[in-house]
């Protein structure tokens, strides 16, 4: 069985660097497709309100521990959605999800989208910092935010934040605001890292994975790995969960890194966060 090394965030949690992401898995299967993922290896996962599955997330977990997997072994996100912005609404909004997931302590709690037009993302955030001074929560952070909005937070907040979480694959490769990561201590954790499967037919990637005997999906989520990504796929059979968490096996060399950076269009599969309001 194939395991994800640990990524130790900036406040000195260890996250899988590969986890599984759960959009549009349906909530009547959710429970039996992350059980799936745990047996397969993977020990995150990715979920959020928005995604209406979070009870499936949270019994899959549970049965776990019932099994004998260690509870710290296992590492959940979820997020704050867009209409829940404000800081009261944010503290309801956690309560709702821990209900719904049957957790004590939740792992990682996110805002799902910065949305600039409301002006509540501050007020948002400290709703955050309130459930992670009060160990609720064990890493708070973002998503789709742009150096714009870091700069906003960072400016008005105390906890610098562990993670954004942002649309990223080789044809959106976010060059800037990864640098800005960089500097600022934050992990980039990719979504869409395989651009929802529209990426698997790029002529580079299908002659890169012939090279190495390997499928595209894993030429990508080996390219998010060697560039220092955090990486949530999400997959329907145990078979292609095996297949992407299988990346940690094989490098690609310098070259042909760079060949796949080449392949930036800023292309994106999902919305644009200055459009989501
Ligand atoms: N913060 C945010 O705003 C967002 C967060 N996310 C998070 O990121 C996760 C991943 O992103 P997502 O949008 O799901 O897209 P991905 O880039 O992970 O692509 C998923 C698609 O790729 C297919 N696929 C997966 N593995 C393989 C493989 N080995 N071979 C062929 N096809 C494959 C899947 O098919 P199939 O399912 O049929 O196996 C599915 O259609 C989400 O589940 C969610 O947790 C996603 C979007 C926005
Ligand atoms: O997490 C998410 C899953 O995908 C949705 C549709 O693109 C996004 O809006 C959302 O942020």
């Amino acid at each position: 069985m194939q395991r994800s090394p640990k990524h130790t965030l900036n406040n000195g949690v260890d996250i899988d660097q590969l986890g599984y992401g759960v959009y549009k898995v349906p909530a009547q299967e959710c429970a039996d497709l992350v059980s799936t993922a745990l047996d397969t290896g993977y020990r995150t996962v990715d979920t959020a309100a928005l995604y209406g599955n979070e009870e499936g997330v949270g019994q899959a977990i549970r049965n776990a521990v019932d099994g004998g997997t260690a509870r710290a072994e296992l590492f959940v996100t979820s997020k704050v959605w867009n209409t829940e912005h404000g800081y009261d609404a944010t503290l309801a909004a956690f309560d709702a999800s821990m209900e719904r997931l049957g957790l004590d302590v939740l792992d990682m709690f996110l805002i799902h989208w910065p949305c600039p037009e409301r002006e509540l993302f501050i007020p948002t955030y400290k709703a955050l910092e309130t459930l992670y001074g009060e160990g609720r929560v064990r890493a708070i952070g973002v998503s789709n935010f742009e150096p714009e909005h870091l700069e906003q937070l960072l400016d008005s907040c105390e906890v610098v934040p562990a993670v954004n979480q942002i649309e990223l694959h080789p044809w959106l490769t976010q060059t800037r605001l990864r640098a800005l990561h960089a500097e600022l201590g934050i992990a980039t954790q990719a979504w869409s890292p395989l651009a929802r499967g529209t990426i698997l037919s790029d002529p580079v990637l299908v002659e890169l994975a012939g090279t190495h005997g390997r499928t595209v999906a894993q030429i990508v989520l080996r390219w998010h790995v060697q560039s220092g990504h955090l990486v949530i796929p999400k997959a329907s059979s145990g078979v292609r969960m095996a297949q992407n968490l299988h990346v940690f096996d094989f490098a690609l060399s310098p070259e042909q890194m760079s060949i796949i950076d080449g392949l930036d269009r800023e292309r994106r599969s999902g919305s644009n966060p200055k459009d989501v309001n």
